[in-house]
């Protein structure tokens, strides 16, 4: 759906992206991450034909962005960061408007409106004034609006921004449905959000991307890989429940979080890249009859990867 080769766009000398390729396949629901000023809104504009390219390859559905911009945004929705709407217009003439711009005509009109207003659960606020809406709702009229021509590829930069954490789960959950139907890209600095609903993420630091894999595979570049440190409260002398893990041949680390009176620990354990020490730390304990009182993974969070791949 999305094939984008050595990309490079510079602003007056400026050079926002530097070369980047990646590739989004029909069907998937792809997390465009990066710090401020990384480069996704530059990208998702470049891909919806906002902005054209300095240099490289980028074909949507297999049409050039260059070559075939009208083929691209037939194709596309975008929902800016900021959606731009007219206040002063009810959410129905204003969806129509947008069909009619996007070459939507007869009967076609009022089918695919109202389709949108359904998808979007904002029948309710069909003839009210856009400006009198909630932040939530002028939302979902954005999003209404990208997907008024039933595009195959919906590019959503931020599509939850200054919502609270109700709104922020229904558009969540809608955008899940899409996924159904459409090819979603998104961008979030919600990065719990991202992992629940995409399939793969792509991680954009200066203009360069720094990754691109599921969120699964991506854990693995992080300290304690996907099976992650095992966190245990047991009842033993510190130093020698650290010693004692110290000795199995996978674990890497050993660290003593915190101590309890009455004789409780709480022990985090690392593995060695690759290792998954579960059954070697059962053993352990098992072998020593030490008391338990709780054992758990601490997996690296789509967070702790973000900050790994683009901290400085
Ligand atoms: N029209 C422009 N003219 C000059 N520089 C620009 C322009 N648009 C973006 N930039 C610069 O290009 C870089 C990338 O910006 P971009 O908006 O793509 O980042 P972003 O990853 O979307 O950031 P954010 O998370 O803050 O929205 C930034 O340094 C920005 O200042």
């Amino acid at each position: 759906m999305i094939k984008v080769e050595n990309l490079v766009k510079t602003y007056s000398g400026y050079t926002a992206l530097q070369g980047i390729s990646f590739e989004v396949k029909k069907g998937e629901i792809v997390g465009f991450l990066g710090p401020n000023g990384a480069g996704k809104t530059t990208t998702m504009r470049i891909l919806s034909c906002y902005l054209p390219p300095t240099s490289g390859k980028v074909e949507v559905a297999g049409f050039d962005v260059l070559q075939k911009p009208l083929e691209v945004k037939k194709r596309v929705g975008y929902m800016p960061e900021n959606v731009p709407l007219y206040t002063d217009l009810r959410v129905n003439e204003y969806l129509r408007y947008r069909a009619k711009l996007k070459g939507i005509r007869g009967s076609m009109l009022n089918e695919r409106v109202q389709s949108v207003l359904k998808l979007c659960h904002i029948e309710d606020v069909a003839s009210s004034m856009i400006g009198n809406l909630s932040k939530g709702y002028r939302q979902r009229v954005g999003l209404a609006d990208a997907l008024v021509h039933d595009p195959e590829l919906l590019i959503l930069d931020e599509p939850t921004i200054g919502l609270d954490p109700n709104q922020i789960r229904s558009v969540r959950e809608l955008i899940r449905s899409l996924g159904q139907h459409h090819t979603i890209i998104l961008s979030s600095h919600i990065l719990s959000e991202v992992e629940a609903v995409c399939s793969r993420v792509l991680i954009i630091n200066k203009g360069k991307i720094e990754a691109a894999d599921t969120p699964e595979n991506l854990s693995k570049l992080v300290r304690g890989g996907s099976i992650g440190a095992i966190r245990l409260e047991i009842l033993c002398k510190p130093s020698v429940g650290k010693e004692a893990f110290e000795r199995l041949e996978e674990v890497e680390e050993v660290e003593i979080v915190e101590e309890y009176p009455g004789g409780w620990v709480i022990l985090q354990i690392w593995p060695k890249p690759g290792n998954d020490i579960r059954d070697g730390v059962y053993n352990v304990i098992q072998k020593n009859g030490w008391k338990i009182r709780e054992m758990s993974r601490i997996r690296a969070t789509l967070e702790d990867i973000f900050v790994e791949l683009t901290q400085d």
